[in-house]
C-alpha cells in the first residue's frame, strides 16, 4: 500500500491561536487539491512557545482543537496528524498531539513525555505518560514530539508493538539542525520504519527554527527534505518497504530483551 503524506512546515504566529488556526485552514484547503492521504502539522502550532501566557491561551481539554481538526479532516476527507497544542486540564497544561481520520474521528492522543528544559517546558508543562500509538489507513503508527527523538528507548516502545510509521512533530531550533537530521535518520534505520518529521519554520522572540522537515524511509534514505522557509513537503511512501527491510535484517526477532535494562531501579548501586 502506498500513502501520499504532506508535512505542513508552517511559520507560527507567537501566542495567537486564532491567526494560526486561519493559517492551517488556508494551507490544508490548498494542499487538499493534491489529494494527500495524510497531512501533518508541527508542534505547538496554535500558540508557539508563548509559555508565560499559556494559562490564558491553552485550549481547555483540547476541545476547540479537536472540533477544528475533526471538521477539517471530514470536510477534505484527509487524515490529519495535528501536530501538538497546549491542552489545559485541572491537573495542568500538557503538550498534546491529536490525530483525526478521514471521517473526522479523533483516533489518537499523545502528550509529550520528555519535557525540554532548554526551552523552559519543565516550568510550565506537565509530561504525559502513555505511548502515542494509533491506527490510520489500517497501519499502526506512532506519534512523538520533538525532544522525544533523543530517547531511542521511548521510540522502541512503539516499534516493538508493530508501529510502521513514526510521526515526529517539532519546533526544533536551527543551531541543532545537525542533530535533527542525524537523529531522525538513526530512528528510521534502527526501527526500520518510515519517519515523517514536520518541523516549524520562522522564529519567535527566543529562537530561529530549522525547518528541514524530513521524510525518511526504513533504510534511512531521505525521500524528501524541506529548506528553512515555510512550505509543504510531500512524498509517497510504500509500506511494503517496511516489511522488506524487516525481513532482510530481522532486528525485531534478533533482539535479546532479557539482557536489556527494563528499569534503572534494577541497577546495582556501585560497580
Ligand atoms: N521543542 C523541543 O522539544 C526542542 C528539542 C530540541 O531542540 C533538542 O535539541 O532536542
Amino acid at each position: 500500500m502506498t500513502l501520499k503524506i504532506s508535512c505542513l512546515q508552517l511559520n507560527i504566529a507567537f501566542g495567537d491561536p486564532a491567526e494560526n488556526q486561519q493559517r492551517v485552514q488556508t494551507e490544508v484547503e490548498k494542499l487538499s487539491a493534491q489529494r494527500p492521504d495524510i497531512i501533518v502539522l508541527p508542534e505547538l502550532w496554535t500558540t508557539g512557545y508563548d509559555l508565560t501566557r499559556l494559562d490564558e491561551i491553552a485550549d481547555e481539554d483540547g476541545a476547540h482543537t479537536k472540533a477544528f481538526i475533526s471538521e477539517l479532516a471530514r470536510l477534505h476527507h484527509i487524515n490529519i496528524v495535528a501536530g501538538s497544542i497546549a491542552k489545559k486540564t485541572k491537573d495542568g497544561i500538557t503538550n498534546t498531539m491529536y490525530i483525526a481520520n478521514r471521517n473526522g474521528d479523533i483516533v489518537g492522543e499523545y502528550s509529550k513525555l520528555h519535557l525540554f528544559q532548554l526551552m523552559d517546558e519543565h516550568l510550565y508543562l506537565q509530561s504525559g505518560e502513555a505511548p502515542g500509538l494509533f491506527t490510520l489507513e489500517n497501519t499502526l503508527c506512532a506519534g512523538v514530539i520533538c525532544y522525544d527523538i533523543r530517547f531511542p528507548e521511548w521510540i522502541r516502545v512503539h516499534t516493538v508493538q508493530g508501529a510502521e510509521i513514526l510521526f515526529v512533530v517539532a519546533e526544533w531550533p536551527l543551531p541543532r539542525l545537525h542533530h535533527w537530521r542525524t537523529l531522525l535518520q538513526a530512528r528510521a534505520i534502527e526501527n526500520q520504519c518510515y519517519v515523517i518529521a514536520c518541523n516549524r519554520a520562522g522564529h519567535d522572540p527566543n529562537n530561529t527554527f530549522a525547518g528541514h522537515s524530513l521524510i525518511v524511509d526504513p533504510w534511512g534514505e531521505i525521500l524528501a527534505e524541506a529548506k528553512e522557509e515555510p512550505c509543504p513537503l510531500t512524498a509517497e511512501i510504500d509500506l511494503q518497504k517496511v516489511k522488506q527491510v524487516r525481513k532482510q535484517i530481522p532486528i525485531f526477532s534478533d533482539r535479546r530483551p532479557e539482557h536489556y535494562i527494563t528499569s534503572e531501579k534494577n541497577f546495582p548501586k556501585k560497580y
